[in-house]
């Protein structure tokens, strides 16, 4: 993913609002070198599992919806991984590529058993249909074939998913510059790794190659752990909740000084320790440590893409 290395590093070099302190960085790998904390994929029980071509589908499904849940404060990404597993354990067709394309927003609604609109519900809806349309077109209605089709290449899926599916396509512009995090596509790889743990269809022999997931929790357990330090400004208005806009500079150095950050963590612990840490590796860490402090503030931007 260099790309996404790359850009996000140039956010960090000209950032404004978000900065990277390097103390930070050397503390936090001190701190973990000798045993970076294990955390089992799956560790919440949630997801749909049968070590076949199904969980490829499933895995799938979910990474296109894998997005904003915050604006229901009742929702959470724990709603949307264990709906879509009962759903499929109920009627294995329920991810089909045909029928991918016809749900409505009530159906999707009643298949995560959640009595309200759901966040960006019209979105999800219409992702939700792109997925079908597009495996139909060009795999055959099987996101497996879409994995078979990068040999063993993690850095090939995330490419060949963005290509074929435009709300996979996570990028902007940052001060005239284009700036990749391709977030849903690359948890994608990673959730297949982890769910089949580096075996049959997630064997990657590129895994390495993937950086973190900018999402709206990593940023927040970097600030606590004092790997990003926030303007005032900006303190404030994550603080207060207030809404930070999609591709505005204080967003995109949220998530691209996160990249940067835990890219430079990885570097020092591997050296360190002499062995080959993976970006895969401390983002579970990361995220699992936000879930596990709900009171911790994070900022709030409404996106498709993470
Ligand atoms: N960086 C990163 N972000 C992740 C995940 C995951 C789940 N990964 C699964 C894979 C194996 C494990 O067993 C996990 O269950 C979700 N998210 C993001 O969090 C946010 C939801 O937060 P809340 O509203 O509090 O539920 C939302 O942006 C969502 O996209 C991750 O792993 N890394």
């Amino acid at each position: 993913m260099e790309e996404v290395r790359a850009s996000s590093a140039w956010v960090a070099n000209h950032s404004s609002h978000v900065t990277v302190d390097f103390s930070g960085i050397e503390r936090v790998a001190e701190a973990i070198k000798d045993s970076i904390p294990k955390v089992e994929w799956d560790f919440e029980g949630i997801h749909y599992f049968d070590n076949g071509p199904l969980t490829v589908q499933y895995l799938f499904v979910l990474d296109a919806l894998n997005f904003c849940f915050w604006p229901d404060k009742e929702m959470s990404y724990e709603h949307l991984a264990s709906g879509l597993k009962e759903a499929l354990q109920n009627d294995k067709t329920a991810f089909d590529a045909d029928r991918l394309q016809k749900y409505t927003g009530p159906e999707l609604r009643k298949m995560l058993k959640w009595p309200r609109p759901l966040p960006l519900e019209d979105e999800r809806v219409r992702l939700m249909h792109e997925v079908g349309l597009e495996l139909e077109r060009n795999f055959e209605g099987k996101a497996l074939k879409l994995v078979e089709s990068c040999g063993k290449s993690a850095v090939k899926l995330v490419a060949l998913i963005t290509r074929n599916f435009p709300g996979f396509r996570d990028h902007t512009v940052y001060k005239g510059h284009q700036v990749f995090l391709y977030k849903r596509a690359q948890i994608f790889a990673a959730d297949l790794w982890g769910a089949f743990k580096g075996q049959g269809y997630g064997e990657f022999n590129d895994i390495g190659a993937i950086t973190i997931f900018a999402d709206y929790i990593v940023p927040a357990v970097l600030q606590q752990l004092g790997v990003l330090r926030y303007s005032s400004s900006l303190a404030s208005n994550v603080d207060n909740q207030s809404e930070i806009g999609s591709g505005t500079e204080e967003e995109v150095e949220l998530r691209a000084c996160s990249v940067y950050a835990v890219e430079k963590m990885r570097e020092l612990i591997s050296k360190k320790c002499g062995k080959q840490v993976l970006s895969v590796e401390l983002d579970l860490w990361l995220w699992s440590v936000g879930t596990r402090c709900p009171s911790l503030e994070h900022h709030r931007t409404l996106s498709i893409y993470y």
